[in-house]
């Protein structure tokens, strides 16, 4: 399978290729290289701020509902290549076609096309001061850098380019390098659409790229998804130049099933909250408390359920459960089951798996202090842990350093209310999962997150306010 773009980077409005080291991609079902790539250049980081810098201002002058027409247009764009575009998501992280033609580029468009309909409603504020009066201005900050995960390549390029190009700023975005070929379609598309030079570059490469495009005297903004070390080295590289941050980062979430809750339902959601993406989901509910009324159903079903959840190759429209994105995070997933293991905790299915492929695994027996509980695995592993009040739950849901997201099953919505309400999560859903529709923020609090995606909030984390004070009459001076 060949998946060779163009050119590695995409600058200043046309693709270039990188003048760095060599970036293979590989297909993660068959290990099989589909494109070599070339890293960005210091140089190159330098360049595509340069003219980040250089097309903005002009940008910012449109009338916002021109703007919002080219997000639009690429939502459309997307939408009708939708097919061909999940094809390339799948090759580059071994998600299943199923997951990718509902997940990936489907929420891009969506972002794009919410961000794009908000643009005439990006309006200040008149304050009446008596006499006098003032007034605010929603400014964009300039040049945005943003900085990609691997599980959501192409969603997470669109959540944050498409706020950040509606309020009138350019974005330079660094893909992660295991998943780096949907930011540049991304690129194609915004052009395509209309989007003027230099306002939405890529450039690829690791760490270091990344680095190197934080600490780039152009950009005003960092916008990271990845791990939480990951986030303190940017927060800390922002700081130096008292650079605006959004950091969506890792999480160890919590999913508590009450006695009275749908057993299928919690079920059902417990699955798509540990296994989706092969569990490669920054919010899964990978501690799962259940209350001791329900506990022994509730794991009777799972195991039953999961034993039907159908591996294989992830071009098959029947694929349920794919590969693990490379062979690194495979084998650190597979170390956190041994340590599970080591620690005394049973596994009631799945287990290690053989090469790329991790079946989806459950643990009992587990306890709140093991490794297995209190770290994130990113891997499609869930650890069940037993409880018997509210009280006790909450405690033990909020005794972690994470706080991204929240789950609350129970048929008593009081109750659901009442314990979202001291859950210590940035995200919270009540008889549903990970569902993170564009009309609702998403972030996490603690040492999950600055900031928010999705909806009008994100706006303000893509602008800076300008007060102006107007006076009516004369200047009252003391001297
Ligand atoms: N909260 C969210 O929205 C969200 C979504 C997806 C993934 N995640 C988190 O991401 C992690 C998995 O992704 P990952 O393994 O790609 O994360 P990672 O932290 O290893 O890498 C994230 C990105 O940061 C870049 N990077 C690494 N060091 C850098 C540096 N010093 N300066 C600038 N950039 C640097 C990487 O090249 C990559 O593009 C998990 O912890 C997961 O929970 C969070």
């Amino acid at each position: 399978m060949n998946a060779q773009p163009a050119a590695s980077l995409f600058i200043d409005g046309r693709p270039v290729e990188g003048e760095g080291v060599v970036l293979p991609v590989h297909y993660p079902y068959t290990g099989e290289e589909i494109a070599s790539l070339r890293e960005a250049s210091t140089g190159q980081v330098a360049r595509a701020c340069a003219a980040a810098a250089a097309a903005q201002p002009a940008w910012a002058a449109l009338p916002p509902v021109e703007r919002g027409r080219v997000l639009v247009r690429a939502a459309a764009i997307i939408r009708a290549r939708n097919a061909e575009l999940s094809r390339l998501e799948t090759l580059d992280t071994g998600k299943p076609i199923q997951e990718t033609l509902v997940a990936d580029w489907e929420s891009g468009a969506a972002a794009l096309e919410f961000f794009g309909g908000l643009a005439a409603g990006l309006t200040g504020q008149m304050i009446p001061l008596g006499r006098d009066w003032a007034y605010t201005i929603r400014e964009p900050l300039g040049v945005c850098a943003g900085i990609g995960a691997w599980n959501y390549p192409s969603q997470i390029a669109c959540w944050k380019t498409a706020p950040a190009l509606v309020m009138g700023n350019a974005m330079v975005f660094k893909p992660s390098e295991e998943t780096p070929l949907g930011a540049l379609k991304l690129a194609g598309i915004l052009a395509e659409a209309g989007l003027p030079a230099g306002l939405f570059s890529v450039l690829q490469g690791r760490g270091a790229v990344g680095a190197a495009l934080v600490s780039d005297p152009h950009v005003a903004k960092v916008s990271l998804t990845g791990s939480v070390p990951t986030g303190r080295r940017v927060y800390a590289a922002a700081a130096e130049g008292m650079r605006h941050v959004t950091m969506e980062l890792g999480g160890k979430s919590p999913l508590i099933v009450f006695d009275d809750a749908s057993l299928e339902d919690a079920v059902g959601a417990a699955m798509l909250a540990n296994f989706y993406s092969s569990g490669q989901i920054c919010s899964n509910g990978t501690r799962v408390f259940l209350q001791d009324g329900i506990r022994e159903a509730f794991l009777d079903q799972l195991a039953e359920r999961v034993r039907n959840v159908k591996i294989g190759d992830p071009l098959d429209p029947e694929t349920q459960h794919g590969p693990i994105v490379s062979p690194a995070q495979a084998g650190r997933i597979r170390a956190a089951i041994a340590a599970g293991e080591a620690e005394g905790a049973r596994i009631l299915c799945g287990g290690p798996g053989e090469g790329a492929f991790i079946p989806p695994t459950v643990f009992t027996g587990a306890r709140d202090d093991m490794t297995i509980t209190r770290d994130e695995i990113f891997g499609p592993v869930m650890t069940t842990l037993g409880f018997t009040d509210e009280d006790e739950v909450i405690r033990r849901a909020n005794a972690t350093g994470f706080g991204l997201a929240a789950g609350v099953f129970t048929r008593d919505l009081a109750r659901g209310h009442r314990v979202v309400a001291r859950l210590e999560a940035g995200t919270c859903w009540i008889n549903a999962y990970n569902l993170t529709p564009v009309e609702m923020p998403f972030g996490g609090v603690k040492q999950s997150g600055i900031g928010r995606e999705n909806s009008a909030a994100a706006i303000e984390h893509y602008s800076q306010l300008k007060s102006v004070y107007v006076g009516m009459g004369g200047v009252d001076a003391p001297y």
